[in-house]
């Protein structure tokens, strides 16, 4: 049975970039864990990769079957969701299993596998920084990089709760202090 990473952080801190980088490193054995969004896709982000995309109606009725872990309303109207089947499937299959989630939903997964899994909070430098992060990246309208900003207080103020604290200031740093975090994890 495999183990759970969470990743978690304030959106724009550099969790998909650091787990980018570790899913190249196949002595790992670690599988992402799609969740389902409603919000639209961006960029180059494809259906079946960095998420399902499905609208607020579908999420609803996978609410009432019961098909998520967990779910979360992150910004108004979009939803995020992770499935259970994925998890179940990857973890039986002996994967490591990659979760990207807000705050609040890394709390919960946190606490639904307790020693199974290991909960990572990536902390950018400062809330200046994530905000230049979100810019540069490009993705995301003015309005909706000020929601992200928003919530940022909130969500750096609940990283004591998390396993591990790395700090996202030089990505090679904070890549290879996650690594090292994973290895230990996963080999205990
Ligand atoms: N250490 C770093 N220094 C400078 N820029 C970085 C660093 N880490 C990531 N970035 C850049 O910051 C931007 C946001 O990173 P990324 O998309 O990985 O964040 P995220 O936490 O996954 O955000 P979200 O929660 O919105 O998905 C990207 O443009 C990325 O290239
Ligand atoms: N609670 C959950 N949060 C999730 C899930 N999937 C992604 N997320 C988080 O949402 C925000 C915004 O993501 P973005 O792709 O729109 O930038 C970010 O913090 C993600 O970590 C999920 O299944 N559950």
């Amino acid at each position: 049975m495999g183990k759970l990473i969470i990743f978690s952080a304030p959106s724009g801190s550099g969790k998909s970039t650091i787990i980018n980088r570790l899913m190249q490193r196949p002595e790992l054995h670690l599988a992402f864990s799609i969740s389902c969004t409603s919000r639209a896709p961006r960029g180059t982000e494809q259906n079946g990769v960095e998420y399902f995309f499905i609208t607020p109606e579908e999420f609803r009725e996978r609410i009432s079957r019961d098909e998520f872990l967990e779910y979360e309303e992150v910004y108004q109207d979009r939803f995020y969701g992770t499935l259970k089947e994925q998890v179940e499937t990857q973890a039986a299959r002996g994967e490591n299993v990659v979760f990207d989630l807000d705050v609040k939903g890394g709390c919960n997964i946190k606490k639904f596998y307790g020693d199974r899994a290991l909960s990572l909070f990536i902390q950018p430098p400062s809330v200046e920084e994530l905000r230049r992060r979100l810019v540069g990246r490009a993705t995301d309208a003015p309005e909706v990089i000020e929601q992200r900003i928003a919530r940022a207080e909130f969500e750096l103020s609940q990283a004591p709760k998390f396993d591990r604290i790395i700090i996202n200031d030089d990505l090679e740093k904070a890549v290879e202090e996650t690594y090292e975090a994973i290895r230990s994890f996963i080999e205990e």
